[in-house]
């Protein structure tokens, strides 16, 4: 009986050799197949990995490419609609932070005179989108086009430069808010440093180059405490994130002045608020709270005096804007070089008359006809300063800037705003 042995083995001596030499060599051959085989259907794996990889990226950059809210023919028919001045030697302005509060203002305004206004806003969602989403609206009822984007988005603007020639910038887009720089403050270094200089570069690199006018803020004058504030007082001890970076705008800016020739102006705006306006706000989240019979936290300085700000109106704020625009000089470079010194400047914008923050609690009180419930507490330190005052006889000179409406008068005017646009509803979510 043959074992196993056998089978595998014949049983011939000189044979076996010979038959062994071929079955090794044969199994040497299936063996080198098998692994070539192997080795083959690995590289074919390697391939087929490495081109899902590919095509994963490229459809992971083309969806976002394609899903881009901006792009095409259509699109650009708008920007350029948009764009279109409706007066005799009317502006061409890209309105950076269109849907934010003084950014929506300022561009109806320039619409209602004639200027043709393309806006840029990311939406983001620092405070209640839907109130950015509400203003966009109405700038659109007014036939203002709202870019949905970034203004650290280099492709979008230098697209947006290309379609139209911009006679002018009015950059408003930011990170606003001097208390959050404590919570995200890379949120403000993106926007106001690195956004900052996304918007230079294409500005700088755009044919024509436009004037820019962009949002400084009171909050550069920082620890100063020579009062009023004049624009030639020291601003290098800022007490938050926030005033660094917009202090850092400010020598970014005069950067791109010097070397480039792009004409700028700086608007210092101290505590703006109005119709409209930002939720984060004191004087918009009192309202909220006393209307909803919820406490309200007001801050107090040191030695318990009371901190003040010299609130001003969103309106006097969209003339101080106008005047900048309307004396802003061209801009002087071209291809990157600038031909001759191009216009700097720098103005305060405020009301020149600081009010208490219990003094603005006592006067929303009236126009709510609700008395506040509150919880004052010492001035935490995040960011703060006790005042602000702004002398404004430069803006006054140069950009005939003339605040008209005291904080009784503007905060009747944003109590009338918030009632129609939220409603009594208690819960302080809109009526619609
Ligand atoms: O001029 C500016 O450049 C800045 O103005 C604004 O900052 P501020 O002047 O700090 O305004 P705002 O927050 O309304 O606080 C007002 C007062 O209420 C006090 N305050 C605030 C909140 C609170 O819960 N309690 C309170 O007492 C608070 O201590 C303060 O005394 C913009 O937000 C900012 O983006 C920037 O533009």
């Amino acid at each position: 009986m043959r074992n196993l042995e056998d089978e595998l083995f014949p049983s011939t001596p000189g044979k076996v050799k010979i038959e062994r030499a071929h079955a090794i060599s044969r199994q040497f051959h299936r063996c080198f197949a098998s692994t070539s085989t192997m080795f083959l259907w690995a590289l074919f794996l390697i391939a087929l990995t490495a081109s899902y990889l590919s095509f994963q990226s490229f459809v992971d950059t083309s969806s976002k490419y394609f899903h881009a809210s901006w792009g095409g023919m259509h699109w650009e028919r708008q920007i350029r609609n948009s764009a279109q001045p409706r007066r005799q030697n009317g502006y061409s302005v890209l309105v950076t932070g269109a849907s934010g509060f003084v950014g929506s203002h300022v561009s109806l305004a320039l619409r209602r005179r004639g200027d043709g206004v393309v806006g840029l806003d990311n939406f983001n969602s620092y405070y209640d989108p839907s109130l950015k989403k509400a203003r966009k609206a109405l700038l659109s009822s007014h036939s203002i086009f709202i870019v949905e984007g970034d203004i650290n988005d280099s492709r979008l603007l230098a697209k947006l430069f290309d379609v139209v020639p911009f006679t002018h910038v009015l950059h408003l887009a930011a990170q606003a808010g001097v208390r959050y720089a404590i919570e995200n403050p890379a949120s403000y270094v993106h926007s106001n440093i690195a956004g900052l200089v996304t918007l230079l570069e294409a500005c700088k690199s755009a044919d024509p180059q436009p004037s820019i006018v962009w949002a400084s803020s009171s909050s550069v004058y920082g620890l100063n405490d020579k009062v009023p504030f004049s624009e030639l007082d020291r601003t290098d001890q800022p007490a938050s994130l926030y005033a660094a970076t917009k202090k850092a705008g400010e020598e970014i800016t005069h950067t791109y002045n010097h070397i480039y020739g792009l004409s700028i102006t700086g608007l210092r705006f101290f505590t703006v608020y109005g119709p409209w306006g930002r939720p984060d706000m004191a004087y918009f989240s009192f309202t909220r709270n006393i209307l909803q019979g919820k406490p309200i936290t007001v801050y107090r300085g040191k030695d318990h005096v009371d901190l003040a700000r010299d609130f001003t109106y969103i309106d006097d704020i969209v003339k101080g804007c106008l005047g900048a625009l309307d004396t802003a000089e061209k801009s002087t470079g071209t291809g990157g070089k600038k031909r001759r010194p191009a216009q700097y400047r720098i103005y305060n914008l405020g009301n020149t008359s600081p009010v208490t923050v219990p003094n603005l609690v006592a006067i929303l009180e009236r126009h709510l006809k609700v008395k506040a419930k509150k919880n004052v507490v010492e001035m935490p330190g995040n960011g703060d300063v006790p005042f602000t005052h702004a002398n404004i006889s430069l803006a006054r000179a140069e950009l005939g800037y003339k605040p008209t409406t005291n904080l009784e008068t503007g905060l009747k005017k944003f109590v009338k705003w918030y009632l129609s646009y939220y409603g009594y509803n208690p819960r302080g979510v809109r009526n619609l």
